[in-house]
Parts: structure tokens; C-alpha cells; sequence
């Protein structure tokens, strides 16, 4: 027997299947994970992905098939402390508790065990023993809702570990990261990897497949279609295999467009905006222009965009839509004066997660749909089969609640309805996050379009596909704009001003 064999997996599903109502999520479905390894889950939205992970981790039955861990049977779904024995899920969005302390958390609801209470002192040593002996530094008073992403990812990460885990599933957790994030995770997943953790590794990123992973599963339409080893599978194979077509990818550079009309109007205009991590930002964007907004987390660029959508208000400056000056701080006042947008955190700030599709793809319009308020349902239902039509969103149709599409899915609708009510101005935070690549370009080619209605764009991103579409790029770095590129500039150029190093340092 060759030694691969003798070693049990870390997990193995066999024919796994699951159903939602009339959706098959899951059909047939095996995943192999073998201990040490960083295994790579790939597909394009709605293939399956989350499904397969809520039963790898115990939070959902399958319908059919089995999950083992380490050659062993998976526990009943009841004894939940044992399946964290086995194994935890990172997910984009936190799963501490925001008020309680970092100590708390990791040692919380774990106090009373073995009949006797541990004191707070005692807890907080432990929480800082655990998290040093992962390497992980932060501080274990911190309240865990004040933590940045990357430090919560770890400290879930060490919670996890301190259950006895040694599979971490990452969902999608480079998501919310900036680049220098994103290198510092993926060394430290190295790290522990050489420490005996498995990792399954879940990104529409596909380069990040490649950078820290050894073996690639792909799910497309509820089946699975391909395990390997990486360096077996081209990048262009890897999308055929996702796409079921062959083709590749192709992402408009705005370089590559006519030039904007010298007389184009401005539409938007912000003028000496301070605030919250910024300072002194002026914008400029006229009738069919995209402008980017690059940096890292800190740069203030969120920050900037979500003043203009109204979302915060700035201490210093103004934002004027045709000149006409925005009240600060409101975004009712801005939709109403044509401001659409995609905002930040989807979860919070962009759905209602309970109600349905056409429901949400509707919402900002509403009160220029129906008297009072409340467009008729068969309004609501037309224009929300133009969304799933018009933005390839997977779903059972319009009536379908949002809470049941995956992440990707749900990005759409939040598009649909940025641009529902024919905006002058859109504002788009990260608007490809979780789309899978396919998608993203069939989201861009949206962006394309709306440029080319006369709208003006305003774009945050942190990645260089997406900023291919502007017709310049600004570069916030510290609160302040340093630099601004040209549609048709040079990847390292760009990357080198929002990391703030010179191209030869
Ligand atoms: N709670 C639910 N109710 C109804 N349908 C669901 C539910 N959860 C998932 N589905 C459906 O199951 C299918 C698989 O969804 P899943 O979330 O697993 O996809 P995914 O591969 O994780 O996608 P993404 O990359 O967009 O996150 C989709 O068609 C989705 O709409």
C-alpha cells in the first residue's frame, strides 16, 4: 500500500446530496481532504460550495451520503462539541460575540466545565496562551467587535484550534482584506499547515487557489467535477471546469474605450470632504465617467465613498449632485437625488434578508412605483425577473427569499437594485465581492453599460480587475489622495501607491 493510503483523511464526504424545496444544492457529491494539505473548493455561485461546508461542519443534515473524519463516522448533528473537535468554519462574517472581550470569546460558555468555574484571570492567561502559542497577536481584552477582519479571522481561527480542531474551513476570507492582509494570512496558514492543521480553502480569487493551495476540487451545478493537484490544472482549465464551457475570461480595459466628451458635465462634485479617516478629498466625476478609488483598508477610501452615498457625514467639505448640495449624513436624501449604491457590507447595509428577491431588487424604488410606498406585486415580480434575467442571478425565481441564494447571488440582487431606480450618480463598494469569475465579468460589462447611459460612477475596489473599467484611478493613502492614474496604467504602478513604495525600493 503506497503511503497516501495508510493515512486516514482528515475528512471525506461520499455521496453526499441535498436539497432546498425544489433546488438540488448537492447531488452525488464526494470530497477527499488529506491531512496537511491546503485544499482549494471552487465554483461559480450557487454550485454548491456553502452547502457542502454547513455539512462538513455539522450544521446541516445531508439528505444522502456520509461524512467521516479521520476514517471515523461524523457525529449525530446533536453533539455539536464533537464535531468542534473535528472541525470549524471561518466564515466573511464574524462569529464572536462584538461586546464581549477576546478572552471571552474564545474561552466563552467553556468556563464551568469539569464541574468548577475558571476565574477571569485564569481565562484571560489561557486566551493569551492559546493565541501566543498560534503565533496570533492581539490583545485578549480587546472587545471582539472592535478587532479588524484579519485579527478576528485569527482569533476564530484559534478558537477553533483550542477545540481540538485540526480542519479550519475558510470561507471565502480574503474577501475583506487588502493585499498586505491577504500575505499575512496566507503565511500563517503555511505556518500552522507545517504545524499539522488542513485547511479547506474557498475563493473566487482563483490566483490565491494557486498561491497557497496543493489540491483544487471544483463543484459546478450541484456536482462535483474535478480533484487534483494544482499544478495539474491550467488557470483557463480551472474556468472551463467551473463554466462547463471553454473560453476563458475577458475583462474590458477602459483604456481600450472612446474618450470622454470634453463637454461632458459634471454630475458628481466633492469638495474638501474630511471626515472619520480622511481628510481634504475632492471628486470630480462628469456624465459617463468611472472613477476608481484604490487603497489599502486604511486609506479611507471606504470611507470617502460612503460620505458620498451618505452613509456618514463628513466634519469638513460638501457633496453636490448637478450642484445641487447634498444634505450631510442622509442617504435618503441622496437616493432621492439620484445617488444609487452598493454599499460595504451587503449583509447590513444592502438586504433584507427575509424577504424576496424582486422585494429587494425593488426596495429603493418603491415610492415611485405605487401610491404610499408599495409597489403592486405583479410590478415587483416583472422587475424582478428583469434582475434575475438581466444579472444571471441563480435562483428559483423573484419570489425567492434572499436568505436562500449564495453570497454571490445576493451581490447581484444588490446590484439590481443600486441601479433599479436609474441613477445619476452610482456609487459601488467592492461590487464583485463573492461574485465568482464569470460573473464578475458579466457585472463589469453592467458597469460598462451604465457608463455608456451617462451615468457617473464612482468605484471602490480593492481589485485591479474591477479598476480596469475606470477612466482614472485615485489613490488614498493615509485619509489623503496620492496619487491618480490614467486608465491603461501598469499593475505595479498602481500597486506601488497603494502600498506607498516606490517601484525600486
Ligand atoms: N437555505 C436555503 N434555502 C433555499 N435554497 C438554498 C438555501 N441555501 C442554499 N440554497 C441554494 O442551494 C444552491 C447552492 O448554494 P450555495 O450557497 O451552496 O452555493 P455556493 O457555491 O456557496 O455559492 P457562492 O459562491 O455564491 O457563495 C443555490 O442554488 C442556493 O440558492
Amino acid at each position: 500500500m503506497s503511503a497516501p493510503d495508510v493515512v486516514a483523511p482528515v475528512v471525506q464526504a461520499a455521496g453526499i446530496g441535498k436539497r432546498y424545496g425544489p433546488t438540488v444544492a448537492l447531488h452525488e457529491v464526494s470530497l477527499t481532504v488529506r491531512p496537511g494539505e491546503s485544499h482549494a473548493l471552487v465554483g461559480r455561485n450557487g454550485a454548491g460550495k456553502s452547502t457542502l461546508v454547513s455539512i462538513l461542519t455539522g450544521l446541516s443534515a445531508t439528505d444522502t451520503g456520509t461524512v467521516s473524519f479521520g476514517g471515523e463516522p461524523a457525529p449525530p448533528l446533536s453533539k455539536q462539541d464533537a464535531w468542534k473537535a473535528h472541525v470549524a468554519c471561518v466564515y466573511q462574517h464574524a462569529m464572536v460575540v462584538p461586546q464581549l472581550s477576546v478572552a471571552e470569546n474564545l474561552f466563552l460558555n467553556r468556563q464551568a466545565r469539569g464541574g468548577f468555574a475558571i476565574g477571569w484571570k485564569q481565562l484571560r492567561r489561557q486566551a493569551r496562551e492559546l493565541l501566543d502559542s498560534w503565533g496570533v497577536r492581539v490583545d485578549v481584552d480587546t472587545p471582539a467587535g472592535e478587532l479588524s477582519v484579519e485579527d478576528r479571522q485569527f482569533v476564530e481561527i484559534a478558537r477553533a484550534l483550542s477545540y481540538g480542531a485540526r480542519f479550519i474551513v475558510l470561507d471565502e476570507p480574503t474577501a475583506q482584506l487588502d493585499s498586505q492582509a491577504i500575505e499575512r494570512l496566507f503565511g500563517r496558514m503555511r505556518q500552522m499547515q507545517r504545524n499539522g492543521v488542513t485547511f479547506l480553502f474557498i475563493s473566487h480569487h482563483l490566483h490565491e487557489v494557486y498561491e497557497v493551495c496543493q489540491v483544487v476540487t471544483v463543484l459546478r451545478d450541484a456536482r462535483h467535477v474535478l480533484t487534483a493537484p494544482v499544478e495539474q490544472v491550467s488557470r483557463s482549465a480551472l474556468v472551463d471546469a467551473m463554466t462547463g464551457e471553454q473560453g476563458g475570461l475577458s475583462v474590458r480595459d477602459a483604456a481600450s474605450r472612446d474618450a470622454l466628451a470634453v463637454d461632458a458635465e459634471e454630475v458628481l462634485t466633492a469638495d474638501a470632504l474630511s471626515g472619520d479617516g480622511f481628510h481634504d478629498v475632492s471628486l470630480h466625476v462628469r456624465r459617463g465617467e468611472v472613477v476608481g478609488l484604490a487603497g489599502s483598508n486604511a486609506s479611507g477610501k471606504h470611507e470617502v465613498a460612503e460620505t458620498v452615498y451618505g452613509l456618514r457625514a463628513p466634519s469638513a467639505g460638501t457633496v453636490a449632485v448637478e450642484g445641487k448640495r447634498l444634505p450631510p449624513g442622509d442617504v435618503a436624501a441622496a437616493l432621492h437625488a439620484g445617488v444609487g449604491c452598493v454599499p460595504r457590507d451587503r449583509h447590513h447595509q444592502g438586504l433584507v434578508l427575509e424577504h424576496s428577491i424582486m422585494d429587494n431588487a425593488t426596495l429603493s424604488v418603491l415610492d415611485r412605483m405605487g401610491r404610499g410606498g408599495f409597489a403592486p406585486p405583479k410590478i415587483r415580480r416583472v422587475r424582478g425577473a428583469r434582475a434575475l434575467s438581466g444579472y444571471g442571478i441563480v435562483a428559483a425565481g423573484p419570489e425567492q427569499p434572499v436568505a436562500g441564494l449564495s453570497g454571490g447571488n445576493q451581490q447581484k440582487v444588490v446590484l439590481a437594485r443600486a441601479l433599479e431606480s436609474d441613477p445619476r450618480v452610482v456609487v459601488l463598494i467592492n461590487p464583485t465581492a463573492g461574485v465568482d469569475v464569470k460573473s464578475k465579468e458579466a457585472l463589469l460589462a453592467v458597469v460598462d453599460r451604465v457608463r455608456a447611459e451617462g451615468k457617473a460612477v464612482l468605484l471602490v475596489s480593492d481589485e485591479l480587475d474591477d479598476l480596469r473599467l475606470a477612466d482614472r484611478v485615485l489613490v488614498l493613502r493615509g485619509g489623503a489622495v496620492v496619487a491618480e492614474h490614467q486608465a491603461g496604467w501598469p499593475d505595479g504602478d498602481l500597486v506601488a501607491d497603494i502600498e506607498g513604495v516606490g517601484l525600486h525600493d
